[in-house]
């Protein structure tokens, strides 16, 4: 059997590389004025961003599965929808890299209590709510600044914030960049909106100190402070369970936030005793402990934030480079919009913006967050079907369905795959109310993941996405500010720039968006 190997001197995620690797590709380009496809491949696989930037090539070059060998491992990148499908649904054989964390046997457990709040309940609240923020932000950058946005990224990270801060209690909230921890007294979902957004903004940090590390007479001031909030979102938890088993108890039927679920399945035992952890029971569980709850509502939040957060900053700066595409998207939104007013916007017309949708999908196909989903073969793995060959699979090595190289490969995408056309989400163009949304090929389209382990967010994020974009586009137009004597082409040409100079440090993110400035006018005589 062979395989196509690729060599590197070094694995692009090696920590000092990490640290360098920015510095060699500066000086690299400013030094060696030559295209990126020119460089040898040693180079080109060595870039830590290299699905980005290398897109279905590979595929071209070296077929549907090949090795990556570096001098600390190998992983094999598969290109092929219905292997990569295989992949996404043997979860057992090929885990998810940091399973070590939580057995396999205990992994149906975690998923069922957080998927639990995902209901068509819940997409009503993020549908009511995205709107109400986007109308807001809307004003605010009409009337407060003029049109011109300060700054997209901030703009979008308070209203993304504020959706997931108000969905968890179905409560709404308005204030931006309030972070005080209001004094005892304080109504509970506020504090819990101000904690978790210092728990957010740390994140990082609270990943690698333990929160009880952050106290005490020698911790400065600033950690203190993160150490502090995180001790008070815990214990808002446990007060919240303790609230939530009385209403059990009391047979309450209060309405479904996103966090509700998850504390309600917190092991009965442990409210009733007053304990934040039960590690120490035995056999099998059904609920769970207070700090795996923490655990999946931190998950929640921090899966939840940056990314939707990305995929709409990509999405209004493309939006503002393509004029023509706005108008494609208003000319739907009017018309499902007809004779309801600004507050009757049902959540039922989310199935009937395809062109918003289409926007949406479309971006995350070619600015995919989370650009790559690797998994770690185990023993049970031995082979993987490619094509008409069975690849016999090592234990214990990385296995990586192609993200970027598959939703950018002109076998499944049509002529100009690396182009931005939301159209091409919609196969059929017709009168409008009468398009449907392209079902894409299985295992050809997967920014959420895909199989039993994939996002539990996908529909909260379309839901969001196209809310925000239905709303901001009904009765405003996003504008690039050109520079003196740039015209529109070269504007656009600056701002597609803009997008396709991205870094992957977690996730795919633009190097420079304050090169763009964004104008947000209001269109006069549209009902
Ligand atoms: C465009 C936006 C989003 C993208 C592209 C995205 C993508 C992903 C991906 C690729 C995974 C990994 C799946 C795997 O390991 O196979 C994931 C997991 C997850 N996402 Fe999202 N996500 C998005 C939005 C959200 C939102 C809005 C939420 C919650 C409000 C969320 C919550 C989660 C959670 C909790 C997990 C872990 C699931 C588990 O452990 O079973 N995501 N997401």
């Amino acid at each position: 059997l062979q395989v196509p190997i690729v060599r590197i001197p070094v694995d692009g995620n090696n920590n000092i590389w990490v640290i360098f690797q920015p510095l060699v590709w500066a000086v690299l380009d400013r030094c060696v004025p030559v295209q990126w496809s020119s460089y040898p491949d040693f180079v080109r696989f060595s870039h830590r961003n290299w699905h980005f930037l290398e897109k279905s090539r590979p595929n071209a070059r070296f077929g549907p599965v090949w090795v990556l060998v570096s001098p600390t491992g190998m992983s094999l990148h598969v290109a092929e929808p219905s292997a990569i499908l295989e992949i996404f649904s043997r979860w057992k054989d090929f885990v998810r890299p940091n399973h070590k964390y939580i057995g396999l046997d205990d992994w149906p457990r975690h998923r069922r209590a957080i998927a639990a709040p995902f209901s068509e309940g819940l997409m009503k609240q993020v549908w009511d709510e995205t709107l109400r923020q986007t109308l807001r932000m809307t004003h605010d950058w009409t009337a407060k600044y003029q049109a011109k946005i300060p700054s997209l990224e901030r703009e979008l990270r308070a209203l993304t914030f504020n959706v997931l801060a108000a969905t968890a209690f179905q409560e709404s909230h308005d204030s931006k960049d309030s972070t005080l921890i209001p004094e005892n007294g304080e109504a509970i979902t506020d504090t819990y909106r101000d904690t978790l957004h210092i728990v957010l903004e740390n994140a990082i940090l609270l990943m690698l100190i333990p929160y009880r590390r952050l106290s005490g007479a020698l911790v400065p001031n600033g950690l203190a402070k993160i150490g502090h909030a995180a001790a008070l979102f815990k214990s808002i938890l446990m007060k919240m369970a303790t609230e939530e088993t009385a209403a059990i108890d009391r047979d309450d039927e209060a309405p479904d936030g996103l966090l509700t679920p998850l504390v309600r399945a917190l092991e009965s035992h442990s409210v009733r005793h007053g304990q934040s952890d039960d590690f120490s029971r035995k056999g099998k569980r059904a609920g769970l402990s207070a700090d795996e709850i923490l655990g999946n509502i931190f998950a929640i939040n921090f899966a939840g934030h940056d990314t939707i957060l990305i995929a709409l900053h990509f999405s209004l700066t493309l939006l503002a480079a393509n004029p023509d595409v706005q108008e494609w998207m208003r000319e739907e939104i009017i018309t499902v919009f007809e004779g309801s007013g600004d507050d009757e916007w049902a959540y039922s017309a989310f199935t009937k913006l395809n062109r918003c949708h289409a926007v949406f999908l479309e971006t995350l196909r070619l600015f995919a967050p989370i650009t790559g989903v690797p998994k770690m073969s185990t023993k049970r793995a031995v082979n993987l079907q490619v094509g008409d060959q069975a690849v016999p699979i090592p234990p214990g090595i990385e296995v990586f369905p192609i993200l970027l190289g598959i939703q950018t490969d002109a076998q499944y995408w049509g002529a100009e795959p690396y182009e931005w056309r939301p159209s091409r989400w919609i196969p059929r163009p017709g009168a409008v109310g009468e398009e449907e949304l392209l079902v894409p090929l299985k295992g050809t389209f997967f920014p959420w993941s895909d199989g039993p382990q994939n996002c539990v967010g996908k529909k909260f994020s379309e839901v969001e996405g196209v809310a925000v974009l239905a709303r901001l586009f009904h009765h405003h137009e996003l504008r690039l500010e050109r520079d003196d004597r740039e015209t529109d082409h070269d504007a656009k040409a600056r701002a597609v720039g803009c997008v396709n100079d991205v870094n992957n440090n977690l996730l795919l993110r633009m190097n420079r968006p304050e090169q763009l400035k964004l104008q947000c006018i209001k269109l006069e005589g549209i009902s």
